[in-house]
């Protein structure tokens, strides 16, 4: 496998300030965190509320940067934000909230032309017009029309997510990083999401990062790729999620294990959920 970024002991250490004239407080959200990420292979990052699966997203992105320790995308020195307005537009990040990530004064066809037409300067209307057709075609939001001149408010959760994915995948990254995506959706909606992430994988090539509490969906998600299990800031644990449920070596997966029911998706357990009204 081919590498498209590493982290290399990263460690990120955030102030808090604590009250008028009292000392500021130190938290380490993340410790020594090595990883590295393979060109098409999804990563399910795991870990309980705090652990600093967010940190990891917002640093991969470029949104903050780390108190000490290097990144390196393509084996170059990898510096994040151009500036506080223009991120890279290889690495996107997918956030939990998706009525928040959209403007809400904004209708869906202005908030996917906007960030086109920011990176590509050169493309027409009519380009960029048939692009977003496109677009909305393979996310699954058809008949087109019906859904270009709405409103975020408009849309259900699942609808807001897959707008959030065709406006990632718009300007073709190499890494999409989604956090809890799914989370604040309903549970009959989930799985399309989850299947829609894996499609993207494959007929794109996009590296995903799945950031999320939840086992299950990441042993659905990741099947054929890698889990990177986090524990107070820390990677505890990491390799083919079968391998790693099957023989779980830290104690702390142990106890996630034991905490939620995982489905065996060779089981196709999610194919019995009944998805009533949209289906999507
Ligand atoms: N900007 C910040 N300033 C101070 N502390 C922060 C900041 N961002 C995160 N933290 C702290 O770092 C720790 C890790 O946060 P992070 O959001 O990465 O965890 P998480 O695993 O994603 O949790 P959750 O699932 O609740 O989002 C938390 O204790 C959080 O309070």
């Amino acid at each position: 496998m081919e590498e498209l970024m590493r982290l290399d002991d990263i460690n990120m250490i955030f102030t808090k300030k604590i009250g008028f004239m009292s000392k500021n407080k130190t938290f380490q959200a993340l410790k020594n965190v090595n990883l590295t990420i393979n060109k098409g292979e999804i990563i399910a990052v795991v870990g309980e509320s705090g652990s600093g699966k967010t940190t990891i997203g917002r640093i991969i992105t470029g949104l903050i940067k780390p108190t000490s320790g290097e990144l390196y995308y393509e084996g170059k020195k990898f510096t994040g934000m151009i500036n506080k307005k223009v991120h890279n537009s290889n690495i996107q990040f997918i956030q939990q909230d998706s009525y928040a990530a959209l403007n809400p004064v904004k209708t869906i066809y202005q908030s996917l032309y906007a960030p086109i037409k920011t990176y590509n300067k050169r493309m027409t209307k009519a380009e960029i017009d048939e692009k977003i057709v496109d677009l909305m075609g393979l996310i699954g939001l058809i008949p087109v029309d019906r859904f270009l001149d709405k409103f975020p408010h408009q849309l259900s959760g699942g609808q807001r997510q897959r707008v959030l994915m065709a406006r990632a995948i718009s300007l073709n990254p190499k890494i999409i990083v989604a956090d809890e995506p799914v989370s604040m959706i309903d549970v009959s909606l989930r799985l399309s999401i989850l299947n829609l992430m894996n499609t993207l994988n494959k007929k794109m090539g996009v590296t995903f990062i799945y950031i999320t509490h939840d086992l299950a969906t990441a042993r659905f998600i990741a099947q054929e790729g890698r889990i990177v299990v986090m524990y107070k800031g820390e990677v505890v644990e990491t390799g083919n999620i079968e391998s790693i449920l099957k023989n779980p070596q830290h104690n702390y997966t142990k106890a996630l294990i034991r905490a939620v029911p995982i489905p065996d998706p060779t089981l196709n357990t999610f194919d019995d959920i009944e998805i009533e009204g949209e289906s999507y």
